[in-house]
C-alpha cells in the first residue's frame, strides 16, 4: 500500500511553499516524502522534485506549437497527462516501494477539480495501483476577510470534494496575514445561522432561500472546516506537523504506530 497526499487549490493559495514545508519538515524528523510536480508551467521549486510532469511534455513546446495560450496550453498539458497515465505514470511509480508516501503539487486551474476529468481519473489511476489518496485541499486566508468571498470558497472546494470522492483536508493557508483575529474566530469553527445571517445581510432579499441551501449543503459535507497553516513563523495550531497527522489519520499512515501503542498498554496492564 502507497500513501499520496494531492495538494490542490486556487492559483497562488500556497500549495507549493505548503509542499515544501512539509518536505523540510519530514526531512527533519527524518521521514521520508517525495514531491512530484504535475505543474507544467512551474520553474523554481524548494523541494527536490521526485517525478516532473515537464519531463513528459513542455508547456512552452505546446504554447509554441499549437498557438494556444497559457491556460489552454495547461490544460492540453494536462488531458496529455490523463492519455499518458498508463504508461508514463505507471513507469514513474516504479520507482517507488510499496509503503512510500508521495505528494503531488498540482496546478491551480480551478477547472481541473471543478468539470475537467484529468485530476479524477489521475487519483483513479493512484488507487488501481494500490495507493490510499488524500485531497489537500489551500484556500489563501484572504478568504475569511468576507462572507461571500468565504462561501465562494467553500463552494470550489466542495465542487472538488463531490468530484474526486477522496478523504478531503481543507487548509486555510497564509494565516500569518491575518490581523484581525476576530476573522479567523467567525469563519474557523463558523456557527452556521451566524454565517446565514451575515450573508443574508451582503445579499439582495431574493437570494435568502438560495443562502440557506448553500449553507446547508455545506454543514452536511463538512466544508465549512478547515486546519490553519502559516508559513512564515511557528504556531503550534498552525504547524505542520499537525496538518500531517491529520492527513495521515484520514489515509491510515502509520497504524503500525498505533498497535504499538495497544500493545504498551497492555503490558502495563499486565
Ligand atoms: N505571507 C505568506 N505568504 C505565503 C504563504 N504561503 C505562500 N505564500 C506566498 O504566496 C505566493 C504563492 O505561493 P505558492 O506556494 O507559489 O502558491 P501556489 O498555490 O503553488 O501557486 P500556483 O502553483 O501558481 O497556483 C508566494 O509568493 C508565496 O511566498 C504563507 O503562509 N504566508
Ligand atoms: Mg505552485
Amino acid at each position: 500500500m502507497g500513501y499520496a497526499q494531492l495538494v490542490i487549490g486556487p492559483a497562488g493559495s500556497g500549495k507549493s511553499t505548503y509542499c515544501s514545508s512539509l518536505y523540510q519538515h519530514c526531512e527533519t524528523t527524518r521521514r521520508t516524502i517525495h514531491i512530484v510536480n504535475l505543474d507544467p508551467a512551474a520553474e523554481n521549486f524548494d523541494y527536490p522534485v521526485a517525478m516532473d510532469i515537464r519531463e513528459l511534455i513542455s508547456l512552452d513546446d505546446v504554447m509554441e506549437e499549437l498557438g494556444l495560450g497559457p491556460n489552454g496550453g495547461l490544460m492540453y498539458c494536462m488531458e496529455h497527462l490523463e492519455e499518458n497515465l498508463d504508461d508514463w505514470l505507471t513507469e514513474e511509480l516504479e520507482n517507488y516501494l510499496d509503503d512510500d508516501y508521495l505528494v503531488f503539487d498540482c496546478p491551480g486551474q480551478i477547472e481541473l477539480f471543478s468539470h475537467v476529468p484529468v485530476l479524477k481519473n489521475f487519483v483513479e489511476h493512484l488507487r488501481r495501483k494500490n495507493f490510499n489518496v488524500c485531497v489537500v485541499y489551500l484556500l489563501d486566508s484572504q478568504f475569511i476577510t468576507d462572507v461571500t468571498k468565504f462561501i465562494s470558497g467553500c463552494m470550489a472546494s466542495l465542487s472538488a470534494m463531490v468530484q474526486l470522492e477522496l478523504p478531503h483536508v481543507n487548509i486555510l493557508s497564509k494565516m500569518d496575514l491575518v490581523t484581525n483575529k476576530k476573522e479567523v474566530e467567525n469563519y474557523l469553527n463558523p456557527e452556521p445561522q451566524l454565517l446565514l445571517a451575515e450573508l443574508n445581510q451582503r445579499m439582495a432579499p431574493q437570494f435568502q432561500k438560495l443562502n440557506k441551501s448553500l449553507i446547508e449543503v455545506l454543514v452536511e459535507r463538512h466544508a465549512l472546516c478547515y486546519v490553519l497553516f502559516n508559513d512564515q513563523y511557528s504556531l503550534s495550531f498552525c504547524s505542520i506537523q499537525y496538518i500531517l497527522s491529520q492527513i495521515d489519520n484520514c489515509i491510515q499512515y502509520g497504524e503500525d504506530a498505533d498497535v504499538k501503542v495497544k500493545d504498551f498498554d497492555q503490558d502495563e496492564e499486565d
